[in-house]
């Protein structure tokens, strides 16, 4: 039975509990305090004085009790749900007991002869989602980690952590920069490998908030490294890279072997130190780690802070869209065209580096030996211009975009990206064939039964008058069929 999933935004608000917390003497103060002139009984002095040294201490022991620094939690194992309180992202939900072990033990359990034990971070995010959804199909153990942070409508993450549960995986709401729930989680479940997807993503919004990539990009990725290296056994590690790592680089197609020292925007540049960082890891602590460069990953459950989500909306709103149409300056490329990969595509991207990842090969946090240390892209290795993105967008949904064409702002973007794939084909077996038509079908497809129940259902009939019918599959998270 497919999940309603058109509810209201989610309610999981970052950070919402301290208001409950914080005094509200302003007021009071003003109104209560003495003339200045008036010379109180000794007293009604002593009382009042009592009165706000109580006041004081009180206030200074909710601080105490609520800072995360000053009350550094045991590694013991808690006896009841502890709540995460940590600075890159204020979760206020909670984790541990032995019923949320169990849960734990029961989603990571593997269910096929040789299956892995994947740790998925991230997996509520929308790679996150479809490669946790995959692995569990076969028959792999898979635990979930996210955080929910509301960088964008928490419902939609909600909504992909609700259909991963019905099919078994947990996803648990916590912070990779968290360590003690890191070591908890590699306590109680001996990971094979890690999938690690959770990031600050989104170029243009590294202008915004610079700060949150440095967090979740820099000091998370070292977070979760740390737990990895100290885990035992060690785990495998694959994770998300990107394509903006080749920045200004204008070798084209993109290779492994070009430049990646020239990035365009901080999200690349938080990026690009991922991929030094994993070296250091993997040299200093014999991980075994690969790094996979996404190209512009789009489809069903995707991210409305992408501009293929986003011009979908607002072309069915009436409201005018940006489309950014000339590089100028660029030494090649007058239009800019992005590498567009389906999301399926990158999912077996996904599986493929699992599967063929040698081992980590430290224990006690120390190296034993060699371990593999890969790079692969990960792309759809025909890009396509952003105005021919619309041109499509527009056909599917069968509205006429407004159109304000403007020149590429220096916000981060590149103006052109496009995949070399022949080393990931070559060693992962990776064959992207979903093309761009075929695979935005099946996004607005998603998105117009997601969000507009009834235009789906009128698209619907009238395809089915056409001899055009298709089934719907709201609530499901294999686009692919
Ligand atoms: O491959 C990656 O590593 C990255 O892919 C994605 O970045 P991008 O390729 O920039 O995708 P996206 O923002 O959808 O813009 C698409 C196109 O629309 C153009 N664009 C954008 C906004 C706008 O208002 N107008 C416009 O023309 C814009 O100039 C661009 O040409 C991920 O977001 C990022 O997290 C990272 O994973």
């Amino acid at each position: 039975m497919a999940p309603q999933l058109t509810g209201a935004p989610g309610s999981a608000a970052a950070g919402g509990g301290a208001a409950a917390v914080k005094p509200q003497f302003h007021h009071y103060h003003h109104h209560r305090l003495p003339p200045r002139h008036h010379h109180p009984a000794p007293a009604s002095l002593l009382s009042k004085l009592a009165f706000w040294s109580v006041c004081s201490l009180s206030l200074l022991l909710a601080f105490l009790l609520l800072s995360p620094s000053s009350a550094p939690a045991p590694r013991a194992v808690p006896d009841s749900p502890r709540r995460s309180l940590h600075a890159a992202h204020e979760s206020t939900a909670s984790w541990g007991g032995a019923a949320w072990e169990k849960k734990v033990r029961a989603s990571a359990r593997v269910r096929r002869p040789r299956g892995h034990s994947v740790l998925v971070t991230g997996a509520a995010g929308f790679v996150g989602c479809h490669a946790a959804a995959a692995l569990r199909r076969r028959g792999d153990g898979v635990l979930g980690l996210d955080n929910f942070n509301d960088y964008y409508d928490t419902a939609l993450k909600r909504g992909r952590a609700a259909l991963l549960a019905r099919s078994g995986v947990y996803v648990v709401d916590g912070d990779i920069a968290d360590p003690e729930l890191l070591a908890k989680l590699f306590d109680v479940v001996p990971f094979t490998h890690v999938l690690h997807l959770a990031a600050q993503a989104g170029v243009r919004h590294a202008l915004v908030d610079p700060m949150s990539y440095v967090r979740a990009n820099v000091a998370g990725l070292v977070a979760l490294l740390e737990a990895a290296r100290s885990a035992n056994p060690q785990p495998a590690i694959v994770w998300a890279s990107s394509s903006s790592v080749y920045g200004l680089n204008s070798h084209v197609p993109f290779s492994e072997h070009d430049r990646t020292d020239r990035p365009a925007s901080l999200y690349a540049a938080t990026k690009k130190a991922g991929e030094e960082i994993a070296h250091v890891y993997n040299h200093i602590y014999g991980l075994s780690l690969t790094a996979l460069r996404f190209f512009t990953v789009y489809g069903p459950w995707g991210r409305p802070d992408m501009a293929y989500f986003f011009f979908t909306r607002d072309i069915l709103a009436g409201r005018p869209i940006t489309v950014y149409e000339s590089a100028g300056g660029g030494s090649h490329q007058t239009t800019i065209s992005r590498d567009f990969t389906y999301i399926d595509d990158i999912v077996k991207g996904c599986v493929a580096a699992l599967d063929t990842a040698g081992r980590s090969t430290g224990s006690g946090g120390k190296k034993r030996g060699p371990a593999p240390f890969r790079t692969y892209n990960l792309g759809n290795t025909s890009p396509v211009p952003v105005t021919q993105l619309v041109d499509l967008l527009e056909k599917l949904l069968k509205v006429k975009a407004v159109r304000k064409a403007v020149k590429m702002p220096r916000n981060g973007d590149v103006p052109y990206t496009h995949a070399n794939v022949s080393l990931a084909q070559r060693e992962l077996g990776y064959r992207p064939s979903t093309d761009l038509q075929t695979g935005l079908k099946k996004f607005v497809r998603w998105y117009l039964e997601y969000y507009h129940p009834d235009l789906a259902e009128k698209q619907k009939r009238h395809a089915g008058s056409n001899g055009k019918g298709s089934r719907g599959r709201r609530g499901s998270l294999s686009s692919a069929r």
